[in-house]
């Protein structure tokens, strides 16, 4: 019964994880070229510039939030993994 609409679940879900991982791969080359340039790996006016766009996308005050807590989550999972990258 439910079976058509969560095979498309799966699908999408599987997009978004390859998503996460290219954005993860960038995050990556970020952490390098901060390294050898001394850059912080925290940029806090980027984050709020980021956080103000990706809830630009939508006028729903429900996804709005949902966005702001994704993409926040994405963020300090991006930051532990170049302060790791760093210390190496
Ligand atoms: O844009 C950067 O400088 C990044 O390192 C990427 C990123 C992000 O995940 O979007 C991660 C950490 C920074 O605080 C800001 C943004």
């Amino acid at each position: 019964m439910l079976k058509n609409q969560r095979d498309k679940i799966d699908k999408i879900d599987k997009q978004i994880v390859s998503l996460i991982e290219d954005r993860l791969q960038v995050v990556k080359e970020v952490a390098i070229i901060k390294k050898e340039n001394g850059i912080p790996v925290l940029d806090s006016s980027r984050e709020e510039n980021l956080l103000t766009k990706v809830k630009s996308y939508t006028d729903d005050a429900d996804l709005k939030k949902l966005y702001e807590e994704i993409f926040s989550t994405i963020m300090n999972h991006s930051k532990e993994q170049q302060n790791k990258l760093i210390e190496k």
